[in-house]
């Protein structure tokens, strides 16, 4: 049963993800799009997880595999409609993880006016770090992530520059997605996101807390 788990391994839960998107003004920019009055959310299965050792694998039908990389953030207790004053109390820890993303199809999902499954939830579209608890971050709005592909630094965004922040993100999510123990929401992309290829290697980490590396394979 998912509770006699140890929290350390929430990516084994099969619990919810929700991804927030433009979530920095300079990633809405370099996308062209708006900035969102207010937060921007989308699901990834749970079968999206994928962890160090094994590879990012890039669906079949996308020419163009992009990276995001994005700071988690694991819920440790059930928050429904959680006040923003409240909403940390709902917090067990964090993790660094990527939003793959088939950057083609999402194209064309967006100019169809269909949802972005096909784009953000194929498996293996959420690498996660190790989990890192609460009290080892004391301010998750003071991180420095960045994220290199083939040692050359493709992304580096501080977590002060999100738009919506971390309480006011599960206080709006958890109105609308009862959120669970061991639940993952990824707080969006900084901008410098780009095209990965088969075999190159993704380097990301939070800046004095962790590091991670992930194959990319076809
Ligand atoms: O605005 C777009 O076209 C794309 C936005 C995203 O992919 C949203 C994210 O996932 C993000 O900002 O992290
Ligand atoms: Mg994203």
């Amino acid at each position: 049963m998912a509770t006699s788990k140890p929290l350390s391994r929430f990516w084994e839960w099969g619990k919810n993800i929700v991804c927030v998107g433009r979530n920095y003004a300079e990633h809405a920019k370099e996308m062209g799009s708006a900035l969102p009055a207010e937060p921007l959310f989308f699901l990834k299965p749970s079968s999206a997880y994928v962890r160090e050792g094994s590879p990012i694998l890039r669906p079949y039908y996308c020419r163009n595999l992009h990276h995001e990389v994005e700071l988690g953030v694991v819920i440790g207790k059930r928050a429904r409609a959680v006040s923003q004053e409240a909403a940390m109390e709902h917090v067990v820890g964090y993790a660094l993880c990527l939003d793959m993303t088939a950057r083609d199809t999402q194209e064309d999902c967006k100019k169809k006016g269909l949802p972005w499954t096909l784009a953000k939830g194929f498996g293996s579209s959420c690498p996660v770090s190790d989990f890192v608890p609460k009290e080892k971050i004391p301010d998750p709005h003071k991180l420095q992530i960045w994220l290199k592909v083939n040692g050359k630094l493709r992304q580096e965004g501080d977590t002060s520059s999100m738009i919506f922040s971390i309480p006011y993100l599960i206080s709006y999510i958890s109105e609308i997605i009862p959120l669970e123990e061991g639940d993952l929401i990824l707080t969006g992309s900084p901008k410098g996101v780009g095209s990965v290829e088969a075999n190159d290697e993704i380097e990301a980490g939070i800046r004095d807390v962790l590091s991670m590396r992930f194959k990319v394979a076809q």
